[in-house]
């Protein structure tokens, strides 16, 4: 489905990303892991074209992606979420999505959000969608609040639910399970199986919270310093000694 070949990209005399070859399947839920500043958001924004590569294709469906901008690649079926939330905290939680769904239909941004003639045609059914989605990810109830008052388990949620709302055959979760509580992580990784299964996706993980890959992934792959130092089943690759290493340096406890 996903096939990244040799990906590289360098910021000045850094190479953040560095020959990263990474083959995501149909139906899979990949890991990527490694320590802070290893390039893994890097990876997600070449692969999301918010950068370039220096070297290096991305394929999906054999499409080469390489080049293209975030639109087009969203367009073409790869979503994304943020490490740092981004969501229109000033907007409503109804706005939100309704706005994920325009983009999904070519509508603009300035389009959606006053109405014009453009996207009134196609209004009832984008409501009646965007309504549905609400009360599948358990937020319909908070749909005339601003994003930005939402506790952050359903802020992330939102998040989710935008990205999906696009339509994507990828998804790509960047540290999804950051800063929430215990109660929160669980029923994140709930909601990651159902969507996995609902709809049909293969997703692509940053996590540092080992119990969230080891739950959820198929597959992980290490990157250290922009190179990939390991991969395979994440059980046998969280206790290689070079995985732990990388992550503890000179300290003593496990991941
Ligand atoms: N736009 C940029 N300009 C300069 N350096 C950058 C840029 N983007 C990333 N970097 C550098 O590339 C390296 C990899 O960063 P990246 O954010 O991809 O790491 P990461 O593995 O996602 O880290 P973390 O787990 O802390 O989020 C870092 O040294 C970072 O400072």
């Amino acid at each position: 489905m996903l096939k990244i070949e040799n990906l590289t990209r360098s910021f000045g005399g850094l190479t953040a990303v560095d020959d990263l070859s990474l083959h995501l399947e149909t139906g899979d839920i990949q890991g990527i892991i490694g320590p802070n500043g290893a390039g893994k958001t890097t990876a997600f924004n070449l692969i999301t074209g918010i950068y370039r590569p220096d070297q290096g294709r991305i394929l999906l469906d054999g499409q080469d992606l390489s080049g293209l901008t975030s639109d087009v690649i969203s367009r073409r079926g790869i979503a994304r979420t943020f490490q740092n939330i981004r969501l229109f905290g000033k907007m409503t939680v109804w706005d939100n999505i309704i706005t994920a769904f325009h983009q999904r239909m070519g509508h603009g941004f300035w389009d959606a959000v006053f109405h014009l003639p453009l996207f009134k045609s196609r209004e009832r059914e984008v409501c009646k969608e965007s309504l549905a989605f609400l009360e599948r990810f358990g937020l319909a109830e908070r749909r005339n609040e601003l994003a930005e008052n939402l506790p952050y388990g359903e802020q992330r949620r939102l998040e989710i639910a935008r990205a999906l709302a696009t339509n994507p055959r990828v998804l790509l979760l960047d540290e999804p399970a950051a800063g929430m509580n215990p109660t929160e992580v669980e029923g994140l990784i709930g909601l990651i199986r159902d969507i996995h299964r609902e709809f049909d996706l293969s997703i692509l993980l940053i996590e540092h919270h080992m119990p969230v890959v080891l739950k959820l992934c198929n597959r992980v792959q290490v990157m250290d310093f922009g190179r990939t130092i390991a991969a395979g089943d994440p059980h046998e690759v969280t206790g290689d000694p070079v995985v732990i290493k990388a992550y503890l340096g000179d300290e003593e406890d496990g991941l």
